[in-house]
């Protein structure tokens, strides 16, 4: 049995990650916490979400002390916080030698020059990200069950990176085009004019200039153009990637490619249909669909998954499952 503490228990990936856990026999929830001054601490998280009447847990506020308490009780902590929190909170944890599993963005370059232009911060704490590995859990086994600090990546890099890396050896120097839609979880719980309900409306946002870019970049080893756009649903990323492959290329080759997944329960790929974003809401899973014209060399690859499943709190957990189910066979 596995002790879990999750901090920012109150929003939609903690939330989420909280049902998650919950529902696992092997893994127990040490406690719940929001910031010291929540408007939040103290309620139960159903009278936050009544989807989870099941689950009798409150909303602690995380002071010094329930800090000391959580590192003399847990295996892991999740961090479901925005990047400026879990930039120190993840480098306490891990100096105190507990395992952190971060759902933000402040351990996902090991480039220290990426945060000030990206997140707005400098990195202070160059030890600790040396440590961090990037949780796509399907790509990175090895490395997160190695690892005490795992970056959890981000919801369009997953979408993308899923349906991008399998063919890396297939691409040219056309920069692959990745044009995403999300639903308004995606921006997290806190009110926000841009997506308030009389305002959300399909438009991109971030062109030419959003975070993940760099963190795709990174990822793939490839530059690509990636311009997100703001969906009026509530959950779920489809991420419509249009590629020129090599020459002689053959849809063979790309299904071949994709046989990466024929293990994976998770991961379903289809020739010529494409996955909806209904299929996988509430779900672990990522759907990829492609189409293949051999004449001109252009692929188009489609990959569904939910934000806040598969893009934050289910692949918290795949990274979970695979770091201590490898601890308990050693
Ligand atoms: N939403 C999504 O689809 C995805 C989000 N992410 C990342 O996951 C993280 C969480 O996102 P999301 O769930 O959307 O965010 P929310 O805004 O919905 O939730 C943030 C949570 O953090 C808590 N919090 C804020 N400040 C502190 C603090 N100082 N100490 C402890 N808790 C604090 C908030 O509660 P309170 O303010 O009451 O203290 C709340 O519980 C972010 O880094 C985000 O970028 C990653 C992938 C996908
Ligand atoms: C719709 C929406 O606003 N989406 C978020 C991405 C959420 C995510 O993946 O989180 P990270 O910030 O942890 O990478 C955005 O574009 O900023």
């Amino acid at each position: 049995m596995k002790n879990i503490a999750i901090i920012g228990a109150s929003g939609y990936t903690g939330a989420q990650i909280t049902s998650l856990i919950n529902a696992e026999a092997n893994l127990s929830i040490q406690g719940l916490y929001v910031s010291e001054n929540s408007l939040d601490k103290g309620k139960p998280l159903s009278e936050l979400y009544p989807i989870y009447s099941h689950i009798s847990l409150c909303l602690n506020p995380l002071t010094d002390d329930a800090k000391h308490t959580i590192v003399a009780t847990v295996d892991a902590v999740v961090l479901a916080t925005d990047h400026a929190v879990s930039l120190h909170l993840a480098a306490w944890f891990y100096q105190q030698g507990v395992t952190v599993f971060d759902l933000s963005g402040a351990y996902r370059f090991q480039d220290l020059a990426q945060y000030p232009k990206w997140y707005g911060f400098t990195h202070e704490y160059p030890e600790a990200l040396a440590e961090a590995v990037y949780g796509l859990a399907e790509w990175n086994a090895a490395k997160i069950i190695n690892s005490k600090l795992i970056a959890v990546p981000g919801c369009y890099p997953t979408a993308s990176l899923m349906a991008l890396k399998p063919i890396t050896h297939l691409l040219t120097d056309t920069f692959p085009v990745i044009n995403a839609v999300s639903g308004v979880t995606g921006a997290g719980r806190k009110a926000q004019l841009q997506t308030s309900f009389c305002e959300v409306s399909l438009t991109p946002y971030g062109v030419l200039g959003h975070r993940h870019q760099p963190e795709i970049v990174t990822q793939l080893g490839q530059e690509v153009i990636f311009t997100p756009h703001l969906g009026n649903f509530k959950r779920g990323i489809l991420a419509t990637i249009t590629v020129k492959l090599k020459l002689d290329t053959s849809a063979s080759d790309i299904s071949q490619a994709f046989e990466c997944y024929s293990a994976s329960e998770l991961v379903t790929v289809k020739q010529n249909q494409f996955p909806k974003v209904d299929d996988v809401v509430l779900t672990p899973n990522c759907h990829i669909g492609w189409k293949y014209d051999e004449a001109t060399g252009y692929l188009v690859i489609a990959s569904a998954i939910d934000n806040l499943m598969k893009g934050a709190a289910s692949q918290a957990l795949q990274c979970i499952k695979i770091h201590f189910d490898a601890l308990q066979n050693t």
